[in-house]
């Protein structure tokens, strides 16, 4: 890992001979995104609450029979900003101060829905195996702490707010779920969507802490479009993505921690190639920083124990469905990814290229009932 390198993008726009680099952006991004003129008081609060804010733009052809349906969207990664021994209580709190100044920063932006990344109240404890106090951080996610601050956040900014905490369920017995509380703008919690997949690689011992989701796909109608979750290890799943798009969503958000050697060059891909295939816009949000504890633990393969799981390398950016994306933020600072599309742009592009309409769901729907039973024969045509 380079903990040096800022961006894949600073690194092109400095390496890349001028006559070639919009071609270079065409061929790896589907174009150069416009930039998106942000207020200069934005611009002055990022630089001194020491974030990078970047905003783009994604146009749709103009229609007859519908108006532009123009929504902004905000991605916010960042560090945890205190140590990860330090009291729970404490540490949640200094996150509440600093999402709060980021996102005072997107409503100058007019920013309408807001993301934070995966588990965004806590440090990624879950390499460590150990429970207290990590699943001290656990919250309701109808009336805990966070979600009542986040209802502030929603009233203060007309802003729908996608929060994801690690949530204790009271009501069935305090079990542990990793979840998107979703938060009209309203103020109103619109309804969760639990991460499905749960990954069992590596440092990522989740499955220690919480269970795979039973939320199903669920798609949230928000006044600005909608939207759904796909927490992190469901970016790999390209039928996790279809079901949140079967169910209509325009904007599926993904926000993730995941680390530099572990998963860096599917970073680009994964979510952008969910974009594409199911007209839609995508949104991967990355944590960023290298988080330390005090207890040594280990991979379980062998090498020596560790104190972090790597450097998380943030980069989040936004695919569209025609399959164009804009530059990730940096791998290493906090920032704001301030993002306005035409939601039009979704059924266009599904009317040209035809991925539902041509998906044949049902053949996939028969075979895959079949694959799952344990008398699956696999269909091997030998000689
Ligand atoms: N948080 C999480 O699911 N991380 C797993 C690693 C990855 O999906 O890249």
């Amino acid at each position: 890992m380079s903990g040096l390198l800022q961006s894949l993008e600073s690194c092109l726009e400095q390496h890349i001979p001028p006559e070639d680099l919009a071609e270079v952006k065409r061929i790896l991004y589907g174009g150069e995104a416009r930039k998106l003129n942000l207020p200069a008081a934005a611009l002055l609060a990022a630089q001194e609450r020491d974030f990078e804010l970047q905003g783009y733009g994604f146009e749709a052809a103009a229609e007859q029979l519908r108006r532009p349906r123009i929504v902004r969207v905000g991605l916010i990664q960042n560090k945890i900003p205190l140590p990860t021994d330090t009291a729970v209580a404490v540490q949640v709190a200094a996150l509440h101060r600093r999402i709060e100044e980021i996102v005072e920063v997107a409503a100058l932006c007019g920013v309408n829905i807001v993301c934070f990344q995966e588990a965004w109240t806590m440090p990624f404890a879950f390499c460590t195996r150990e429970k207290l106090p990590w699943t001290e951080f656990a919250e309701s996610a109808e009336d805990g702490v966070t979600t009542k601050f986040c209802q502030e956040l929603a009233r203060k900014h007309n802003m729908v707010v996608v929060s994801p905490i690690l949530e204790r369920d009271e009501i069935h017995w305090g079990t542990l779920w990793n979840t998107a509380v979703v938060i009209s703008n309203s103020g109103a919690v619109l309804g969760k969507s639990r991460k499905n997949h749960i990954p069992r690689i590596g440092d990522f011992n989740e499955s220690t802490y919480y269970m795979e989701g039973n939320t199903g796909h669920p798609v949230f109608q928000t006044q600005f479009g909608t939207i759904a979750v796909n927490i992190c290890y469901g970016r790999h799943h390209p039928l996790n993505w279809l079901m949140f798009s079967l169910n209509g969503a325009e904007i599926i958000f993904n926000p993730s921690a995941t680390t530099g050697n572990l998963s860096e060059s599917l970073w680009p891909i994964e979510a952008r190639n969910a974009a594409i295939a199911n007209h839609c816009f995508t949104c991967p949000i990355n944590r960023v920083g290298t988080e330390y504890y005090k207890n040594s633990f280990t991979s379980g393969d062998g090498g020596k124990a560790h104190h972090d799981l790597g450097h998380f390398y943030g980069s989040s950016y936004v695919a569209a469905p025609d399959g164009s994306r804009t530059p990730g933020l940096s791998r290493t600072q906090d920032g704001l990814l301030v993002v306005e599309m035409d939601l039009n742009l979704c059924r266009q592009v599904s009317d040209k290229w035809n991925f539902k309409m041509t998906g044949r769901y049902e053949m996939y729907a028969d075979k895959l009932t079949e694959a799952v039973q344990p008398c699956f024969v696999p269909n091997i045509i030998r000689e």
